[in-house]
């Protein structure tokens, strides 16, 4: 049998966990089982207790006082420790029927998505057929106020871009704190950052603002520790358009866009989600129970 999950990835502060608390919400509101897996050893606070929690085998302030691993190392040793004890998962989630959907709250370093290759080994056990075999999606999650540094939008896009590349499962993005940017950024105008083009390099707010200044510095002749400088410079410019062309070229990444604070927006991401999974094909008619039905014919 199968069974249903979605892990939910980003940098650090990207509403990973909102998103999650927001998704069981919803799916409890709508009458459906959800299981929260929390894999972020560092994680403190929850709107939701963790059905299953890794804190529970592994806590990074354990390992950091006992090791003397800083907070990158310590999570890095938590995850191995994790892939030597899988038993661990597959106790908790071998019982559970295809009605479940299965959400994986994931911890925010970055390394974890990009050139570390413990999730993709991760993502292969937890998919592996004849074995916990989940029908697993990735969400990727980027704040949508990155938008307003066009180099921190690309640098987003690439991470997100090789987490998509890493994990051979369905993946998507997310430009999550909608609520954060509807004020300040018309819809027309947050269109084009859906699909990420180069050609939103060329029109640069932050650009024309130092183009106007008379600012043209070249990264090499700037003082590296003056970040403004070489930020203004063209190699940095050259740099960012090689980047915005490569994602261009893969032609992999568009985004959806989440609202946390909107019921609405939330269901619109789980639609999305139950239709790469399929979830809806694997469910049985459900029979009403009598207070239900009543409830529903009043
Ligand atoms: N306005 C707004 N704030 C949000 C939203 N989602 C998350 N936040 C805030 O962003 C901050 C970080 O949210 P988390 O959900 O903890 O982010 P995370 O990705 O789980 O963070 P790490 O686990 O530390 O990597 C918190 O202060 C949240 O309240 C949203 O949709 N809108
Ligand atoms: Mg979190």
């Amino acid at each position: 049998m199968s069974k249903y999950g979605v892990m939910v990835m980003g940098p650090a502060g990207a509403g990973k966990s909102t998103f999650c608390a927001s998704l069981v919400t919803h799916l409890q509101l709508n009458r459906r089982s959800a299981f929260y897996v929390n894999l972020d050893p560092a994680a403190e606070h929850f709107e939701h207790q963790p059905d299953l929690d890794i804190r529970d085998l592994i806590s990074l302030e354990d390992v950091m006082d006992e090791l003397k691993l800083g907070p990158n190392g310590g999570l890095i040793y938590c995850f191995e420790f994790l892939m030597e004890n899988l038993d661990f998962l597959t106790e908790a989630l071998d019982s559970l029927t295809e009605e479940y959907l299965i959400i994986f709250d994931m911890p925010g370093q970055i390394e974890l998505y990009t050139h570390i290759p413990i999730l993709p080994t991760l993502v292969k056990f937890l998919t592996q057929p004849g074995a916990l075999d989940i029908r697993l999606c990735a969400a990727y999650l980027l704040e949508a106020t990155f938008v307003v540094d066009r180099a921190k939008y690309f640098a987003g896009t690439l991470s997100a871009m090789s987490a998509m590349i890493m994990l051979e499962v369905p993946h998507f993005n997310i430009l999550s704190k909608m609520d954060l940017i509807k004020d300040q950024m018309r819809k027309k105008d947050f269109k084009r950052f859906i699909t990420p083009d180069a050609g939103l390099l060329e029109d640069d707010p932050a650009d024309k603002s130092r183009k106007k200044a008379g600012v043209t510095v070249d990264v090499y002749s700037a003082d590296p520790q003056d970040s403004e400088a070489v930020m203004s410079g063209t190699s940095f410019k050259k740099l960012n358009l090689a980047v915005a062309g490569l994602i261009e070229s893969f032609s992999m990444v568009n985004y959806l866009k989440l609202d946390c604070t909107n019921e609405d927006s939330v269901q619109a991401i789980l639609s999305y989600i139950d239709d790469v999974i399929q979830y809806h094909e694997a469910q049985e008619p459900k029979e009403l129970q009598d207070e239900e039905f009543e409830e529903e014919e009043g």
